[in-house]
């Protein structure tokens, strides 16, 4: 359809400045059609078009700029195409910034029963009602775009591990396959011309010939960035830690990396400390519904009945409520109780402390002193609740 000038001039496409590094550090800006995203990121997840247990202008005012969505999780219920008719992700959610959306490989691998993958793509069942679905590299782009994602991921195999070397380099060499296939479906749908981004998947498993390979391969290809996947699968802190030594430098330095599924407040600081821009994890939000509370002095289990006459709050020196102007006392008993208030307060408290890292991480790079602001961090957990 023609674009009047109007249009085609706000249309800036996806771009990526890196700002400043020390080491592997990097401090960055993504703009995308819907704002700019401030790295390194923590992106919460709202899996089924919400974050759990939160307003969007409450994960916006915590300093939020980007959320997560699930492809797998929207292409069942209520399918992409009805939430197309509707506005798409952003107006039906009631989000109007970034949003990133998986391209549901993991998690049919994770959720769903009776699965059949072949090089087309991969057949399942639903996880709700057992009803047959298929998922291709080209239909996951297309449900992608009928969300309206901002930034989308190209279907790949994500493995378990531990797991030989054979089948690990079985499915890199075919995420790679399906990284070009899920390229020319975004350039045929315009994704670029509408400023969106489509992620290529570094995959390998805990071998660093495959690692290294599945990053200068996807390297070649002109993706707006590159996600390093096949990690947070039940391997070691260090074993995670060690494929990223490994992989980052082999990957484009110039675009955002982002790593899947990462982490707990400790993956996220030595991660960014090996070259990662972008998380997200359902640690924050899924701690909360459970109980558990992440303050600057570490976790806090308001379960444990140490708390139950506690008049102090979680942190009187934070700027959420959640974490300053309630007793653990009280939060004890909600969670107790199982009241509904228990898991709104402390997911709030957990997602606000997750924005205040990012922002601590985010200045102390600004400011060339993110490795004091690292070593200071670690110690401040390790000193404990007091
Ligand atoms: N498309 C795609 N590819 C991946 O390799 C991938 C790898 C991932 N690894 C995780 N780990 C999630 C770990 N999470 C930690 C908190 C409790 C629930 C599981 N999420 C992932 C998502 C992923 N998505």
């Amino acid at each position: 359809s023609e674009k009047t000038t109007e249009q085609a001039a706000t249309t800036k496409p996806f771009s990526f400045k890196l700002l400043k590094t020390e080491g592997m550090a990097r401090r960055g800006e993504i703009t995308t059609p819907h704002g700019k995203v401030r790295t390194p990121a923590f992106m919460p997840v709202g899996t089924q078009a919400t974050v759990k247990a939160m307003y969007p202008q409450q994960v916006r005012d915590l300093g939020a700029d980007v959320v997560l969505g699930n492809t797998y999780h929207l292409m069942l219920r209520p399918t992409a195409e009805r939430i197309a008719k509707l506005g798409g992700l952003h107006k039906f959610m009631g989000w109007d910034h970034t949003i990133l959306t998986d391209s549901g490989g993991f998690q049919v691998m994770s959720l769903s029963g009776l699965r059949k993958m072949t090089e087309e793509g991969v057949t399942f069942s639903s996880h709700h009602d057992g009803s047959k679905h298929f998922m291709s590299p080209e239909r996951s782009v297309e449900i992608q775009g009928l969300l309206g994602s901002d930034i989308q991921m190209q279907l790949d195999e994500c493995i378990a591990l531990p797991a030989e070397r054979s089948e690990v380099e079985r499915a890199m060499q075919l995420s790679l396959r399906w990284a070009e296939r899920s390229r020319n479906q975004f350039e045929s749908m315009g994704g670029p011309q509408k400023g969106q981004g489509l992620y290529g998947i570094v995959q390998g498993g805990d071998v660093p010939d495959l690692r290294i390979e599945s990053a200068q391969r996807l390297g070649e290809l002109p993706m707006e960035g590159y996600s390093v996947g096949g990690l947070a699968v039940g391997e070691p802190q260090a074993v995670m830690l060690k494929m990223l030594e490994i992989t980052t430098p082999a990957m484009p330095n110039d675009k955002p990396r982002y790593l899947m599924g990462v982490g707990t407040p400790e993956d996220i600081l030595e991660s960014v400390a090996r070259g990662i821009d972008q998380f997200d994890c359902v640690m924050p939000t899924r701690a909360g519904r459970h109980g558990l509370a992440y303050t600057r002095f570490g976790k806090v289990n308001l379960k444990n009945a140490r708390h139950s006459e506690d008049p102090r709050p979680l942190d009187e020196e934070s700027q959420c409520e959640a974490a300053s102007k309630y007793s653990r006392a009280y939060l004890h008993h909600l969670v107790r109780v199982n009241e509904g208030l228990g898991a709104m307060l402390l997911t709030w408290n957990n997602l606000a402390y997750y924005q205040y890292l990012m922002q601590g991480i985010r200045d102390a790079i600004d400011e060339g002193r993110f490795e004091e602001f690292r070593q200071q961090t670690k110690e401040d957990w390790a000193r404990g609740d007091l």
